[in-house]
């Protein structure tokens, strides 16, 4: 199996799958109850006041929602949306089209803002304010700035890193959705409705064993369902229940804590070849066959907030719930028995000091 089942970014072909279960109102999208409070505020307030609504941004980890929420806004507005990305906007000029042919009330969707270039960015900041843009015309010494008036729109950023956005343009929302991990029970209701759309049979039992793989992320609660449906189809009843979903994400590699093979390999590789660590991230990653990248932000993100490894200053260390988890018992000298400095660490956005053990925290800077 070279795709990757808990992975959380989505392909081509998944998106598809997955715009037919989005949905389509406040009222129908699941969990995030302080993120809908307050977003249906700004917007029947908006509403109320005709007016197009205060700029939204959302920030959180890939597939809990942001996109989703985008489409939200503009369908609770009963405005058009137009969609474009950070990646996609490299010059100022690819901006200053997308702003200069909005239409009034309109809902302009930029996915991955983090990733805007300077430039537009700095256009951006005024066309929010001010709805405007200085379009740049001639070149060199000649060159004069014309200042077009833009219609009063909506831009709703979304970004899975908002620490990586300059205060100015994260202060030019009027609103900035933080959206969370998704509960078990939570995650039930998102397999309740996706089964139901898409004419799946689903127990309770069913719901709650994927549920409890899916890492909190309704993207990966969804794909494992169509995983298991696909198992229940060809090899079993046809129901989704408990014993489909076991045999199926077993075949799949996804364990109960919705680790899979990968990461899986990291912990074993970390505990039997490196006796628990600290080892370089680098190193991990050749032993398990992968690229750092990949090891760093596929797997780690989930394993340390499981607390199951450790990010330091001096490498990636096993924790005692690592050695628990792969049966096997941590030596006297393992790393995580000793008061372990958990600190942040090379570039890491999520800090160490979450995790378990974090507490008795000596880093340099702890
Ligand atoms: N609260 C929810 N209720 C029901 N389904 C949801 C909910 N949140 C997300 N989903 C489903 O999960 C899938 C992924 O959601 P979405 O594309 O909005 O994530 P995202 O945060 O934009 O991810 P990325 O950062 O990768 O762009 C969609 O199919 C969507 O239908
Ligand atoms: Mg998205």
């Amino acid at each position: 199996m070279n795709e990757r089942l808990v992975t959380t970014g989505a392909d081509e072909r998944e998106r598809a799958a997955e715009s037919a279960l989005r949905p389509h109102g406040l009222e129908e999208f699941v969990g995030q109850k302080v993120v809908r409070e307050q977003l249906s505020l700004v917007l029947d307030a908006a509403k109320a006041r005709q007016a197009p609504s205060d700029h939204v941004l959302f920030s959180g980890p890939p597939g809990l929602g942001k996109t989703t929420l985008a489409m939200i806004v503009a369908s609770e507005m009963g405005a058009p949306l137009r969609q474009s990305s950070g990646p996609a906007i490299q010059h100022a000029g690819d901006l200053a089209a997308v702003l200069s042919s909005l239409d009034e009330g309109e809902v302009l969707f930029l996915d991955e803002i983090h990733r805007m270039a300077r430039p537009a960015e700095e256009m951006l900041y005024i066309a929010m304010e001010d709805f405007r843009v200085d379009v740049v015309v001639g070149k060199g010494a000649g060159a004069t700035a014309i200042p077009l008036e833009l219609p009063k729109f909506t831009l709703v950023g979304a970004t899975t890193r908002a620490g990586l956005l300059p205060a100015p343009l994260r202060d030019r929302f009027g609103f900035t959705g933080y959206l969370d991990f998704y509960t078990p029970e939570e995650l039930v209701q998102v397999l309740r409705r996706s089964a139901s759309l898409l004419g799946v049979q689903l127990t309770a039992e069913g719901a709650a064993e994927i549920g409890g793989r899916s890492r909190g992320t309704p993207r990966i609660a969804n794909r494992l369902l169509r995983r298991v449906r696909d198992w229940a189809q060809v090899r079993g009843s046809g129901i989704v229940d408990r014993s489909a979903a076991r045999a199926a994400l077993e075949v799949y590699e996804v364990d109960e804590r919705g680790l899979d093979r990968l990461d899986r390999a990291v912990l074993d590789a970390l505990c039997r070849r490196f006796g628990g660590g600290p080892v370089g991230l680098s190193t991990l990653a050749v032993v398990v066959g992968e690229e750092a990248e990949t090891v760093e932000t596929v797997a780690e993100p989930f394993l340390v907030r499981e607390g199951l490894l450790g990010r330091t200053p001096r490498g990636r260390i096993a924790l005692p719930d690592t050695w628990g988890h792969l049966g096997l018992t941590p030596p006297r000298d393992a790393p995580a028995g000793a008061a372990w400095q958990l600190g942040p660490e090379d570039g890491s956005d999520e800090g160490p000091q979450d995790a378990p053990g974090g507490s008795g925290a000596q880093g340099p800077t702890g």
